[in-house]
């Protein structure tokens, strides 16, 4: 078994099949590229595993473990999930930096240092930290919750389109941090050609995998 397995899991809504029997498994430091076109049931697969949403049957292994209510909190401690959900909070960028870190799944608050290496790497100034959430662009915010996840000190990472409101360059500079290092686990869902060229295995919804 690997870190994460899924095994037959059916998901529908409202009568309608998004997931049949769907299998896979993924190994501890694995790049896992998942694509496939819109509304085919990529996110709804992360939010499974997240367990943020009932299936029909089937099972999901987190480490040989079937996940259920009780465990899904620790799995989340040890999960970085990224939704394409962008806009996650109001207020000043340093406030919502400061209220991730409170919470009970994660760690530590990172310190200066990293936060503002992070930072630098994703072409961002450290101005940014007292700039309203809300007013930034797109891209920004993009990269504001990059800079959480990749600060987030765990090491299992489901990343929905993380990297679709950014430049080329910078596109390509996201891939390279979170695929190089060779500890990390990481499932991306994208249509952006850059993660394809180092992931390790590429699951394509629409070539019938589920
Ligand atoms: N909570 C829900 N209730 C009803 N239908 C839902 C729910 N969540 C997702 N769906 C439907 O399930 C299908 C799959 O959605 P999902 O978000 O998994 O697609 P996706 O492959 O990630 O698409 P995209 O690439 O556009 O993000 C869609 O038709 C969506 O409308």
């Amino acid at each position: 078994m690997g870190i994460l397995d899924v095994q037959n899991l059916s998901v529908s809504y409202d009568g309608k099949t998004i997931l049949s029997d769907f299998n896979f498994s993924v190994s501890k430091g694995e790049k896992i590229l998942i694509r496939g076109k819109s509304g085919i049931g990529k996110s709804t697969l992360f939010r499974m595993i997240m367990g943020f949403g009932k299936y029909n049957s089937g099972e999901i292994f987190f480490d040989g473990v079937p996940i259920d209510v009780i465990n899904i909190w620790d799995i989340r401690k040890k999960v970085t999930y990224v939704s394409q959900d962008t806009d996650i909070a109001e207020g000043k960028v340093a406030d919502l930096i400061e209220e991730i870190f409170s919470f009970r799944a994660n760690t530590d608050k990172p310190g200066k240092d990293d936060m503002e290496k992070t930072l630098s790497e994703l072409s961002l100034s450290p101005d940014i930290l007292g700039k309203d959430y809300m007013k930034l662009s797109g891209g920004e915010k993009q990269r504001v919750i990059l800079v959480l996840a990749l600060l987030s000190g765990k090491d299992i990472f489901l990343l929905d389109e993380v990297t679709a409101e950014l430049d080329a360059g910078l596109k390509q500079k996201v891939v390279d941090m979170f695929f190089d290092n060779p500890h990390w686990t990481v499932l991306a869902i994208s249509h952006d050609r850059e993660w394809e060229s180092k992931a390790m295995k590429v699951i394509d919804f629409s070539a019938g995998v589920n």
